[in-house]
């Protein structure tokens, strides 16, 4: 990989990203307000706000998928979107940006696997052209993980064969095989059908239980209080609340909190609620 941009491993409980007075504007319109956060290493952080709050911009931000004005984030012990030459901060070019994020995961709610080709095809492509892995090492891991996320039987399926939940698995494997040392999912259930959530949800569980880092972008709150370490809350672009699970859920410190999770866990109001 020419690219100079290396993700080292934290250590246990440190913090493996830090979000630093972030800022960005749209336009006029300042979609993220000043934003600071950690998310340690092995932990499972979930992000939660009204529609529009600027949740999955954050998560475009650590991911380098759009750049931010102000403030800074460090993953691992590199600077998202600048290399420092000379005690001068240089753009990150494209290239740059695309090794950073092979080693960021990002599962969204539209699934990018490429049509043209098999499941385990999907799996091998990054290991194989992006880290060098040779070819059969690359099909045996794409197998194994595959396995881990209950599609041993669709390695030659295509995509357009598969349910929405099985091409989110599929989906997770393809992060996973890339050794990310952390996975970022924006609403990865949201587009599927309620009786498909629960499988996603389930590999997320499995995954959260082996101490994986994981950025959770989430409208199921009853998932977010029962996988998530901590919780932040976004507002108009700020962070209103940053705590850990328990407290948010139980004792959130702003109204703002209290009411946006009483309307989201209320029976009526929620698709958490409906599909549970
Ligand atoms: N590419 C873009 N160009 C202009 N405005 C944008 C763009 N992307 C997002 N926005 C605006 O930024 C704000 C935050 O959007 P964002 O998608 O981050 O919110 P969100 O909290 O993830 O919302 P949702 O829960 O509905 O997905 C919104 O007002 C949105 O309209």
């Amino acid at each position: 990989m020419a690219a100079p941009v290396s993700l080292p491993a934290a250590q246990e409980g440190s913090a493996l990203i830090r979000v630093r007075s972030v800022s960005k504007f749209y336009g006029g319109a300042k979609v993220l307000d000043e934003v600071s956060m950690d998310v340690r290493s092995g932990e499972v952080r979930c992000i939660i706000g009204p529609s529009g709050s600027g949740k999955s911009t954050l998560l475009r931000c650590l991911n380098a998928l759009t750049g931010f004005d102000s403030g800074a984030i460090v993953v691992g012990d590199t600077r998202v979107g600048y290399t420092e030459r000379d005690g001068r901060l240089l753009p990150w070019t494209p290239r740059q940006a695309a090794a950073f994020r092979s080693r960021v995961g990002l599962v969204s709610q539209h699934v990018n696997l490429f049509s043209h080709r098999t499941v385990i095809e999907n799996v091998i492509e990054g290991p194989k052209h992006i880290l060098g892995v040779p070819a059969r090492e690359a099909r045996e891991r794409a197998a194994e993980l595959l396995a881990r996320v209950g599609l041993s039987d669709k390695h030659d399926s295509y995509p357009i064969q598969l349910s929405g939940g099985q091409q989110q698995r599929a989906a997770i494997a393809r992060a996973l095989a890339m050794q990310p040392h952390v996975i970022l999912f924006d609403e990865a259930t949201s587009a599927l059908d309620p009786e498909l959530v629960g499988e996603v949800l389930a590999v997320i569980r499995q995954l959260a239980a082996e101490g994986m880092t994981m950025v959770l972008v989430t409208h199921e709150m009853r998932f977010a209080a029962e996988v998530a370490d901590r919780v932040a809350m976004l507002d108009r672009g700020r962070l209103i609340e940053d705590g850990t699970a328990r407290q948010v859920f139980s004792a959130p410190r702003s109204a703002r909190t209290a009411e946006f999770l009483s309307s989201h866990l209320d029976p009526g109001g929620s698709r958490a609620a409906r599909s549970a």
